[in-house]
């Protein structure tokens, strides 16, 4: 793999589809549609995907591709691939709140080892690097070139004093019960896989998530968490949260700063 041709191609790719979500996003008007889960999907979805994925085949033919939007990718048995959700949060979207991101991340061998998160709304753009170190990378994101970047490291957690960080519109009463296990000093709640991205800053401990995903939501938010010393483990048995399982679900997990003396649940 070719990790520097992956790596700009991800990057241009998010930054496209962010354009193209942002005219919906600023648009009088668009249409959302509930999908087979329930869960809504927009004009800004498709048109992220489709952008994303003729992307994808085209710079890397020879490797599997896994998008939200596709369902017949999604009952590939493969170790090895691209995952990609091109709207993520896309009630937060919907509802105009800003916190979506574009996410395509790689997969090599169950472990997300390459990811991009870009935020067009906030302005957040986050990936790995050839070498696997996460960057968030400021300026005016041109589409041929890397702009300024600075590396990213996970906190050194107070223990006596966490920040969390859970879902704005997946807060339930078990998450919060999990939080109380812990001291923290204060929460934070965001839409999306930017809650990964926030953990991999340092701008919060630990995100746990007690709630249905699916392995686009987290591939590469995880990706850049990985890449900034952080960690998703599951919450059933600590193990670390692997890919390519069967249908692609997830299991409940916490994404963390090494050093937090977690409980399973
Ligand atoms: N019942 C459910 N089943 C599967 N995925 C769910 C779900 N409820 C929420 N999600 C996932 O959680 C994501 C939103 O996360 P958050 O609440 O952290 O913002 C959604 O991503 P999409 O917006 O891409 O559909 C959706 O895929
Ligand atoms: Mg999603």
């Amino acid at each position: 793999m070719d990790y520097d041709a992956l790596m700009h191609t991800m990057r241009r790719l998010a930054l496209e589809a962010g354009d193209k979500i942002m005219e919906i996003y600023h648009a009088d008007d668009f249409d959302v549609r509930a999908k087979s889960d329930d869960s809504p999907v927009t004009e800004a979805d498709e048109a992220a995907d489709a952008l994303i994925s003729d992307g994808l085949r085209a710079a890397f033919p020879d490797i599997a591709l896994v998008t939200e939007e596709q369902s017949d990718t999604h009952d590939l048995d493969v170790k090895d691939f691209l995952i990609v959700d091109p709207l993520d949060g896309t009630k937060e979207f919907i509802h105009r709140r800003g916190d979506f991101t574009v996410n395509i991340a790689l997969v090599e061998d169950g472990v997300p080892t390459r990811g991009v998160v870009y935020a067009p709304a906030k302005n957040r753009l986050f990936f790995t690097d050839a070498n696997g170190q996460s960057v968030e990378e400021t300026g005016d994101f041109a589409k041929a070139s890397i702009g300024t970047t600075k590396k990213i490291h996970v906190s050194d957690p107070d223990t006596d004093a966490l920040m969390v960080v859970a879902s704005k519109s997946h807060r339930d009463q078990a998450t919060d019960d999990y939080i109380n296990r812990y001291s923290v000093k204060d929460s934070k709640s965001a839409g999306s896989s930017l809650k990964f991205c926030l953990v991999a800053t340092g701008e919060a401990d630990f995100y746990p998530r007690l709630g249905r995903t699916m392995e686009w939501d987290t591939a590469a938010g995880h990706a850049v968490l990985n890449g900034a010393g952080g960690e998703v483990l599951r919450l059933d048995d600590l193990q670390t949260l692997t890919y390519g399982k069967p249908t692609f679900a997830n299991p409940f997990f916490v994404a963390t700063a090494p050093g937090i003396d977690l409980t399973p649940v």
